[in-house]
């Protein structure tokens, strides 16, 4: 498993960073099997697997549940674990509680948190008590509300110079690497080579240190809106809908299961069964 060191070493080195969310066994296991450096436990399971229309109502029974999957999947990779909405804004002694709760009952290698503002004590917080942590700047999902939607970040010069101050005073507080979403690709560039810790780019362009991409948005897994700053890198999805297509076809015209899918008893218990009548 890379540590967090090694992440450093890789921005230093300029090899980027591989992330990508998994929410259960199987994702988790195919992604270690992959090499990805990293896993997101995001609430972004919320939508993408609860059918929530927004990450607002996951708790954090919903993160510890599935974080556990993912470790039994993955358990040689980093694994970071979304802190969901409203479980890090209250009393901060209730924020590490509830942290220290997620890293032990989860055994995940970091915690992620969206913001700045108010929320550098709490990756203050965090980090003191030994938790890495990772910081979220640019689009906050968990804010969308008062964003006014998910819309790109940053776009103007006094959005920008307060985007890099906040990522600055993220890393002064302890981060260990920070998640850039949907903001230009020039700001994730300046970003990018202000900070020592690693930036990971999500609708951010190529300069970010390293860049995640939700599971079911990259695979195409899911009937669900894709957003504009997505590769599909397969087709899960139709593939899914086949499958399932054709074996409902199958088992109502009978096609499905032949005698190679069944099992069968010997003629002599069959004789034994009925006295030689059938
Ligand atoms: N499936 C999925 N993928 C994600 O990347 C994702 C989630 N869900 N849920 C949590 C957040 C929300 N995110 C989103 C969701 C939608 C857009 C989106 O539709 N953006 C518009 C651009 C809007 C603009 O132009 O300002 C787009 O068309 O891509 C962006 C980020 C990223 N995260
Ligand atoms: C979009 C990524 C960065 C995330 O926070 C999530 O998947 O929840
Ligand atoms: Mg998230």
């Amino acid at each position: 498993m890379k540590t967090t060191a090694q992440f450093l070493k890789m921005k230093e080195q300029g090899e980027k960073i591989v992330m990508i969310t998994a929410y259960d066994y199987p994702a988790a296991k195919f992604s270690e099997a992959a090499g990805v450096d990293m896993i997101l436990v995001g609430d972004s399971l919320g939508m993408v697997v609860l059918g929530y229309e927004s990450t607002m109502r996951v708790t954090v029974e919903d993160m510890i549940h599935h974080s556990k999957a993912v470790r039994r999947g993955a358990p040689d990779t980093f694994i970071v674990v979304d802190m969901p909405f409203g479980s890090y804004h209250g009393d901060i002694n209730e924020t590490l509680k509830t942290a220290v709760k997620m890293m032990q009952e989860t055994n995940a290698n970091a915690l992620k948190v969206e913001g700045a503002d108010e929320i550098v004590p709490v990756i203050k917080k965090l980090t003191n008590a030994g938790i890495p942590v990772v910081a979220h700047l640019g689009l906050l999902p968990q804010s969308a509300g008062v964003l006014g939607g998910y819309k790109v970040q940053g776009k103007t010069a006094e959005q920008a110079e307060k985007l890099i101050k906040d990522a600055l005073l993220v890393e002064q507080a302890g981060a260990c690497a920070v998640v850039l979403e949907c903001i230009p690709h020039q700001l994730t560039e300046a970003v990018s080579q202000k900070l020592t810790i690693p930036t990971i780019g999500i609708g951010a362009g190529v300069k970010a240190d390293g860049q995640v991409l939700v599971f079911h948005d990259l695979l195409q897994y899911g009937k669900h809106h894709i957003p504009k700053f997505v590769e599909a890198f397969a087709r899960v999805g139709d593939e899914v809908e086949k499958g399932i297509t054709s074996y409902t076809n199958a088992v109502k015209s009978g096609a499905f299961p032949t005698l190679q899918q069944s099992f069968t008893m010997k003629e002599t218990e069959l004789i034994e069964l009925y006295g030689g009548v059938k």
